[in-house]
């Protein structure tokens, strides 16, 4: 095994599966097993920092909940803003909306209006790639800004979801670490 190989072997092995969770036939991928463990959560912490440091970046937006455990130390790390992507009515200021559909129920996304500047380039972080839905809505966001959605990194992805082919066929450039297939 390469030393890749074994960063990405640690990760998928910290990463707890529960069936039929939070409905029967859905097989949840639980990264508070993954937090718990320093080494596994720097590791795909950095990966993803060490994927974009050469990019050109100008802002890193996080979607809630998990997505801000990941986006926060990634802008960080890149010295650019980290932009919050929140549920419904938790935005104190002007914010453009947008409807999405999750792999189990729909929801409503927000951002402040006024956090992306006209054309800049924006990395999208959130844990988990499923149905893509999620991340869709916030690059249709980040669009109304004013903002190019030229990127977007998750820890995990969900091949079988088809996420990846959504947001490449919207010209979003993903990066994922580990595949979970049916097992
Ligand atoms: O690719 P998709 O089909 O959109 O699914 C992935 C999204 O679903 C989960 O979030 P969830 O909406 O459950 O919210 P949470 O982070 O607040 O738990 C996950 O953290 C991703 O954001
Ligand atoms: N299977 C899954 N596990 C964890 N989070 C998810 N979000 C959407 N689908 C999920």
């Amino acid at each position: 095994m390469t030393q890749l190989q074994e960063k990405l072997a640690l990760i998928k092995n910290s990463i707890i599966t529960i069936p039929d969770y939070p409905k029967k036939g859905i097989l949840f991928r639980d990264i508070t097993s993954l937090l718990e463990d320093p080494v596994a959560f720097r590791t795909s912490v950095e990966l993803l920092i060490d994927h974009y440091k050469d990019k050109k970046i100008d802002k890193v937006v996080g979607t809630e909940a998990r997505g801000f455990i990941f986006a926060a130390p990634i802008a960080l790390a890149l010295n650019i803003g980290f932009v919050p992507v929140r549920k419904p009515n938790k935005l104190p200021r002007h914010v453009f909306k947008e409807k999405y559909q999750l792999e189990y129920g729909t929801d409503t996304l927000e951002i402040h209006s006024d956090a992306i500047k006209a054309g800049e380039r924006v990395l999208i972080i959130d844990d988990l790639l499923a149905t893509g839905g999620t991340v869709a809505a916030t690059a249709k966001l980040i669009q109304k800004a004013g903002g190019i959605a030229q990127d977007a990194a998750f820890v995990i992805n969900l091949p079988a979801l088809e996420g990846k082919t959504k947001l490449t066929n919207m010209g979003i450039n993903c990066f994922t670490l580990v595949d979970f297939d049916g097992e």
